[in-house]
């Protein structure tokens, strides 16, 4: 399955906006009440500023042209205590709306980052951490800003504007179709810029997620960075990546700048057009002065949150650049969805491939593979670098799905069974294992919830019959000892004496190491065999080594090349096989 984000968006069809708008307003129907109590602080505020410009005239033609000064002060009162009313709507408004965008935030990167716990290794494979975290933090956030400070804006200008339409035309049609008609240029403006604004913000985020994850690549190998003095070829990709992205950025700005100017020009061009033509009304006595002073604020009322509405459909366009980002990871399944139950097989091994064939991508690396694993036997795979054991151990544990064939385990189909159920059956001690920052405690704990709330006391004693006491006393401060993610205070075999510790206390029926003890010197690697030797019997092993004397003691080996798992014989023979050069293709 293509899980490579970058493919997925040059594939996906163009979504209308007003679909994408749809999905998303879903994210925040729980928010009904607050949006419906903002809708109404926003409609409360447009009729206040509305309002005003009617009175102003109205009390110009009443008072000011007839002379009636004392009338104009109860006019000031009215016009003060309905602006005090529109700030209060206005703070009611920013204050709801602020809220909104935060959780929407809040709840967007929850969202997401559960999306991405769920998804299957080959997401991870075909997509980088960099752009990922991208897309959790920067894209977000571009919502949250719509959202936040943008939204009843939006609401805000179009309500004004639908009421200074209604004003203008309701005074005078003539006039009020005369001061509208540049508002059809701009419309038509819009709708046609409008998916080219979308497009160049969409490329300038995607930039800024290859940045990203250039940054991120080239701090993960700093060490290498140093060592081979390869700066400038870090230096050189960063250039290229961030040159991108200035590039992208200068043409989203220049898209996010163009209906700025043009919806003022045209403005200007109203206003020009509703004093010319309301100055040759009056002359022919069909308008007064105070109306053409009133028409003259709706015409600014109409086209003001017009100029605004500029700037707040490019907000628009970049949220929904950010949004079809986030999207396209939300929509995303794991194509390894368990089956539905089916019939045990009796007197089944622990584990059997059956006609399995699998790739990473077109190329097939193996080719029909079929074997069994026997319950208390110890299996070893070997063969040349590139051969396929990982891949085999990964289907074992159901990192990926075979593209044909079946992975029994226990005599079931391996995808029927929950990841639970299955994480509990299988332990898998990886070449490169993975430590969380936190303690040992910690780390040997993650994902085993029997002994989880085991005193440190209790979970020594526990520890000492594994016959792992003597591998925990290698660490100064035992249990709480602190081990670091990605800080070298701790060793890659330090780390793989915790990761054995962290399997084997889960005790699975089927113990897989892969390359587990690589790192470890020989006497710690002796004493490692013996706690395996004393695993209960029942306990299946699967070593990958390319050191022999660690498989010394299993019971059959297999030789995994070119494609293909094949019994090996005798610890001899699998070296005489090693010898003869067969090698990976
Ligand atoms: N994530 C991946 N995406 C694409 N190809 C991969 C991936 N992982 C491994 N391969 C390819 O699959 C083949 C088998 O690799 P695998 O890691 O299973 O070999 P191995 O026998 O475990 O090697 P080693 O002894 O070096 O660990 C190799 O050709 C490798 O390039």
């Amino acid at each position: 399955m293509n899980y490579d984000l970058n493919k997925i968006s040059e594939q996906q069809q163009k979504t209308s906006t007003l679909k994408a708008l749809g999905k998303l307003l879903k994210l925040i129907a729980h928010e009904r009440g607050n949006l419906a109590l903002a809708l109404g602080a926003i409609t409360l505020n447009t009729a206040v500023n509305l309002f005003g410009p009617y009175l102003i005239g109205h009390a110009i033609d009443k008072y000011v042209v007839t002379k009636q000064f004392h009338g104009l002060l109860v006019f000031g009162g009215i016009l003060l205590a309905m602006y005090l009313l529109g700030l209060a709507t206005a703070y009611t408004q920013t204050k709801l709306m602020g809220g909104v965008g935060q959780r929407l935030l809040f709840t967007l990167r929850n969202a997401i980052f559960n999306k991405l716990q769920q998804l299957p290794v080959a997401f991870f494979n075909q997509n980088k951490a960099g752009d990922l975290i991208s897309r959790v933090n920067n894209d977000t956030d571009k919502l949250n800003q719509f959202f936040s400070q943008s939204l009843m804006q939006f609401v805000g200008s179009i309500f004004t504007m639908l009421g200074a339409g209604i004003f203008l035309l309701v005074i005078n049609v003539k006039l009020g179709s005369a001061a509208l008609a540049p508002a059809v240029l701009i419309l038509i403006f819009t709708v046609v810029l409008s998916p080219w604004v979308k497009a160049t913000n969409a490329k300038n985020l995607k930039s800024t997620g290859a940045l990203s994850a250039e940054i991120q690549e080239s701090l993960n190998n700093f060490k290498v960075v140093i060592a081979f003095n390869r700066r400038d070829y870090f230096r050189q990709r960063f250039q290229l990546a961030n040159l991108e992205n200035y590039r992208t950025a200068i043409r989203a700005g220049l898209a996010n700048n163009i209906f700025l100017p043009t919806y003022s020009f045209f403005s200007n061009i109203a206003q020009l057009v509703v004093l010319t033509y309301g100055i040759h009304l009056i002359s022919i006595g069909e308008f007064s002065v105070g109306l053409l002073v009133s028409y003259l604020a709706y015409a600014v009322n109409f086209y003001n949150p017009l100029r605004q509405l500029a700037a707040l459909w490019t907000s628009f366009q970049v949220a929904m650049a950010g949004w079809d980002r986030i999207s396209q990871i939300l929509a995303l399944e794991t194509d390894l969805i368990p089956v539905t139950e089916t019939t045990r097989e009796a007197d089944a091994a622990l584990l059997e491939f059956r006609d399995v064939r699998f790739g990473y991508d077109s190329r097939e690396i193996l080719h029909q593979v079929n074997f069994k694993l026997e319950r208390g036997k110890t299996y070893a795979l070997i063969g040349p670098t590139g051969g396929g054991k990982t891949t085999t151990a990964s289907l074992i544990a159901r990192l990926y799905d075979p593209r044909e064939g079946t992975v029994l385990l226990d005599g079931r189909d391996i995808r029927t069974y929950s990841p639970e159920e299955r994480s509990r059956k299988i332990g898998f001690i990886l070449q490169e294992p993975f430590l969380f920052s936190g303690t040992i405690r910690e780390n040997i704990l993650y994902g085993n919830d029997q002994l989880k709330d085991y005193s440190n006391d209790k979970l020594e004693q526990v520890i000492r019959s594994a016959n792992l006491g003597e591998i925990l006393a290698l660490f100064e401060d035992g249990l709480e000892t602190k081990v670091s993610a990605t800080a070298d205070s701790t060793s890659l075999g330090q780390k793989q004496l915790i990761a054995f510790m962290r399997a084997v206390l889960r005790s699975p029926e089927l113990l897989i190491l892969d390359e587990a003890t690589a790192n470890i010197d020989t006497v710690t690697e002796k004493l490692l065999g013996d706690i395996l030797k004393q695993l209960p019997e029942s306990t299946t092993q699967v070593i990958i080594a390319h050191r022999l004397n660690t498989i010394e003691n299993a019971d059959e080996i297999f030789f995994v090349n070119s494609g293909e798992v094949n019994r090996a014989g005798s610890l001899d023979d699998a070296m005489g096989m090693l010898l003869k050069g067969n090698r990976a293709s």
